[in-house]
C-alpha cells in the first residue's frame, strides 16, 4: 500500500507547501477541512499547481493524488484515513488546534494493533504547536485515561518551525497557490528515531528545535509583523509598499536589532550568522512578486500579541536582560491599533477589551505580563496612550 497523509486545513500553507512536499515524497494527500466550498473543489479538480515567484523567475510544480473530506460533516470518514495513515499534519491555526484533536484523537485510539505509530507533525507559527495539539489530543475528553499508557505505540509527536510566505490568493486561481521560493520546515528526530522517520523531502531534522522556532517566529514574524502594523497604520496596501516607507523599513530593521540581541545571547548563534539571517529575511519580506496585504501579515493581532508570540516574547526577556526595546514597543503600540474590522474577529474582539478595561487590565488580560515584570509599567504606558487616541477620535 502507498503512504498516506491527512493533512488538516487545506488552505494557503496547506495546499501550497505541506501537501506540495507530501505529494513529492510519494504520499497521497487526504484534506480535513471544513469549508465545503474549498472541500468540492479540491474533490473536481484532478490537479493544481504551485508556482514559486520571485526575482530568479518562476517555477511550477503539479500536485496530483489527493482528496478531501470535510471533518465535521464526514467524521467517521475521516476517522477511518487516521486509523491507517501514516502521517497527520496540520495548517488551521494555532487556535483551530483544539477543534481538530477529537477527530485525531479517534483516529488513533483505531489503529491496528501492530501498526507503525502515527506521526504527527503541527505546521502553525507556534512555538510547540504539536504538543499543544498532543495535550489536546491525550486530554480524558478525547482519549480514554486506560490508552493513554500504551498510547506511544500508536502516536508520536514532533514539533516542527515552517517558513514560507503563502500571501492570500487570486480569487480567481482555484486551487493553485502563488508563493515565494525560499522555504524552511524543521521538525524534531527524537521523538520518531525509533519507530523511523518519515521520508519527506526537504524537511531538515534536528535534535533541539527551539533555536530555530525562536529565530524564526522572531525574526521573520517580528519583522513581517513589524511591517504591516507599521504599513497598516500608515494606510499602506502591502508589505511590499510598507517597506519602501523608510521610516517603517527603520521600524523594522530597529526591531529585528533588539530581537538580534536575545537570539544571539540565548541560542549558539553567533552576531554575524544573525545579521545575515536578518538581511534576507527583509528581503524576503519585501518580495515585489508577493502581493501580500498589510491586512493579512497583521490578521489576529490577539494571537500576535499573547505571551510567548513574536512581540511580548522577545521585548518581556529583553526588558528582564535590560536591554533596549523601543522599537518592539513601537510595533506592539502600532499591533494594539490594527482595527481591521471587516475581516478580523480578533480585531474586533482586541478593540473591545481596550474599550471596557483599565490600561492595567488590558495588559494582563491580552499579553499575560504580571505587575512585577520589568516590561509591564512600558506596555501599561503604550495601552494608556492608544485609550487615549481612541477616545479623542
Ligand atoms: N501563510 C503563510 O505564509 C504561513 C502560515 N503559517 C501558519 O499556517 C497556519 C495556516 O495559515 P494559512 O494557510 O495562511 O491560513 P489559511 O486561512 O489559508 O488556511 C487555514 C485552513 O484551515 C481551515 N480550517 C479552519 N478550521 C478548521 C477545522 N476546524 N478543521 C479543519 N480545517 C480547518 C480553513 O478552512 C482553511 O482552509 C497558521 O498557523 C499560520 O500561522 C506558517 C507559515 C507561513
Ligand atoms: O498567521 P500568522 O502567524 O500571521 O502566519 C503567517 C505568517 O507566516 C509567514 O509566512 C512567515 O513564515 C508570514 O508570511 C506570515 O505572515
Amino acid at each position: 500500500m502507498g503512504m498516506k497523509a491527512v493533512h488538516f486545513g487545506a488552505g494557503n500553507i496547506g495546499r501550497g507547501f505541506v501537501a506540495c512536499f507530501l505529494h513529492n515524497s510519494g504520499y497521497e494527500v487526504i484534506f480535513a477541512d471544513v469549508a465545503d466550498a474549498l472541500i468540492d473543489k479540491i474533490n473536481a479538480t484532478p490537479s493544481y499547481k504551485v508556482i514559486e515567484v520571485g526575482t530568479e523567475g518562476t517555477t511550477e510544480n503539479t500536485i496530483t493524488n489527493y482528496r478531501a473530506i470535510n471533518s465535521k460533516t464526514h467524521e467517521s470518514d475521516l476517522i477511518d484515513e487516521i486509523s491507517q495513515a501514516d502521517i497527520v499534519t496540520c495548517s488551521v491555526g494555532p487556535n483551530i488546534l483544539k477543534f481538530i484533536a477529537p477527530v485525531i484523537a479517534k483516529g488513533i485510539d483505531r489503529r491496528p494493533e501492530g501498526t507503525t505509530p502515527l506521526h504527527v507533525i503541527a505546521c502553525e507559527n507556534a512555538i510547540g504547536a504539536t504538543d499543544t495539539l498532543a495535550e489536546f489530543i491525550k486530554d480524558p475528553k478525547n482519549t480514554a485515561e486506560d490508552r493513554l499508557e500504551d498510547h506511544h505505540l500508536r502516536a508520536r509527536y514532533a514539533n516542527s518551525a515552517i517558513d514560507r510566505i503563502v500571501p492570500a490568493q487570486d480569487p480567481d486561481a482555484g486551487l493553485d497557490v502563488t508563493l515565494e521560493k525560499f522555504f524552511e520546515w524543521v521538525v524534531e528526530k527524537t521523538p520518531f528515531e525509533d519507530v523511523g522517520i518519515p521520508a519527506i523531502k526537504g524537511i531538515n531534522w534536528v535534535d533541539n528545535l527551539a533555536p530555530y522556532i525562536e529565530r524564526k517566529l522572531f525574526t521573520v514574524n517580528t519583522g513581517h509583523a513589524t511591517a504591516a502594523y507599521h504599513g497598516y497604520n500608515r494606510r499602506k496596501r502591502t508589505v511590499y509598499d510598507a517597506l519602501q516607507d523608510k521610516d517603517i523599513m527603520a521600524e523594522v530593521r530597529g526591531a529585528l536589532n533588539e530581537t538580534k540581541n536575545l537570539i544571539v545571547s540565548k541560542h549558539e548563534i553567533e552576531e554575524d550568522a544573525q545579521t545575515a539571517y536578518v538581511d534576507k529575511i527583509v528581503k524576503r519580506i519585501g518580495n515585489p512578486h508577493l502581493e501580500d496585504a498589510v491586512e493579512r501579515v497583521g490578521r489576529a493581532p490577539l494571537r500576535k500579541l499573547s505571551r510567548k508570540e513574536r512581540f511580548i516574547g522577545p521585548a518581556a526577556e529583553l526588558a528582564e536582560m535590560g536591554e533596549s526595546i523601543k522599537y518592539l514597543l513601537d510595533a506592539i503600540e502600532m499591533a494594539f491599533r490594527f482595527q481591521n474590522y471587516d475581516e478580523d474577529e480578533e480585531s474586533k474582539e482586541l478593540a473591545k477589551i481596550m474599550s471596557e478595561n483599565g490600561p492595567e487590565d488590558v495588559v494582563s488580560k491580552v499579553c499575560s505580563v504580571q505587575s512585577n515584570e520589568k516590561i509591564y509599567p512600558q506596555l501599561v504606558e503604550v495601552v494608556k496612550r492608544v485609550q487615549a487616541d481612541s477616545r479623542e477620535d
